[in-house]
């Protein structure tokens, strides 16, 4: 009985939440660990699934560095990353990565297929025009890394008003026909921004942003932001998460949640708890 009332007690406080994001446009970013282990990926596309069954209208852009860098392994190839955590993508390896990341999509429309009964499209940056880039100009030579300059959403809003769930792969296309890779979380934020979506979420392997202690800081406004990346208590990968999360925030997109994918329903936890479970990080 005590755990039918535990029940009871969770979706009420949820009800709110779910009120307050009716047809509320969502972006997660999924990637990481949580995409490796055959339960948590589950786990993830349930997650989704069930977001969309309460009304919000979730968008999902995947990252798979690792899987890339296991078939770059099976090939012979070595995985290169250059300072800035972005990977030096020769022409091989661009072809390498656009089959892995393409297999991924379709390895989550699977997914929420067999675990939500939820009717999803996978595409790529490039169809319809949806991230443009350009080669990225940087001092060290990436190859084929791309820098997205426009996004079209014309085709992801026509999934989302059908009732499809758009899942994206970072792969763009310049204007010329050429193949660009782009960081997954960087091209998460330029669609939650084109989308005006009201929240994004960026999963990874720790459960949000960590203070000097290594506390879980719960909430992190810009200003606090950029202190911790200037004292270097933010490094690594959590830069151009946290940079690219600030960039992101606006007037539409309110609000950035970085959270553990490796810790069992942490999007519903983010998004329907009053305390959350990860780092929700705002402009004020
Ligand atoms: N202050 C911090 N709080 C949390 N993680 C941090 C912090 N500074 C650096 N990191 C590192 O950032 C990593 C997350 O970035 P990254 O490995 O690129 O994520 P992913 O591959 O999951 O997208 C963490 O595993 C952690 O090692
Ligand atoms: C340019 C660049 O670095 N592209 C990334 C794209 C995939 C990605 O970002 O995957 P995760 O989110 O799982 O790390 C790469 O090739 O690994």
């Amino acid at each position: 009985m005590q755990k039918f009332q535990d029940k009871v007690e969770v979706i009420l406080d949820a009800l709110p939440y779910i009120r307050k994001f009716q047809d509320a446009i969502v972006v997660i970013k999924y990637g990481g660990s949580a995409m490796i282990d055959p339960r948590l990926k589950r786990n993830v596309a349930r997650d989704v699934a069930l977001l969309n069954y309460i009304g919000m209208k979730p968008v999902v852009v995947h990252g798979g560095g690792k899987e890339i860098n296991s078939w770059l392994d099976k090939v012979g190839k070595k995985a290169e990353f250059a300072p800035n955590g972005l990977r030096v993508t020769d022409k091989e390896t661009m072809e390498i990565a656009e089959m892995v990341l393409g297999r991924i999509g379709k390895e989550i429309v699977e997914l929420l297929h067999r675990e939500g009964e939820t009717k999803a499209v996978s595409l790529s940056g490039k169809d319809a025009g949806l991230f443009v880039a350009e080669k990225l100009q940087s001092d060290y030579d990436l190859g084929f890394v791309g820098e997205i300059k426009t996004v079209n959403a014309e085709v992801v809003r026509g999934l989302l008003e059908k009732g499809f769930i758009p899942v994206i792969s970072s792969v763009a296309m310049s204007r010329t026909g050429e193949t660009y890779n782009v960081n997954a979380d960087i091209a998460a934020c330029k669609i939650a921004k084109e989308l005006e979506a009201a929240k994004l979420y960026l999963m990874t392997d720790v459960d949000g942003v960590l203070d000097s202690d290594k506390q879980l800081i719960q909430r992190l406004n810009k200003k606090k932001a950029e202190e911790l990346i200037e004292n270097k208590i933010i490094s690594g990968g959590m830069i151009p998460k946290i940079k690219s999360a600030l960039d992101v925030l606006s007037i539409g997109v309110k609000s950035v949640h970085i959270i553990n994918g490796t810790v069992e329903h942490s999007l519903l936890l983010e998004t329907l708890t009053s305390t959350g479970i990860g780092t929700m990080v705002t402009l004020d």
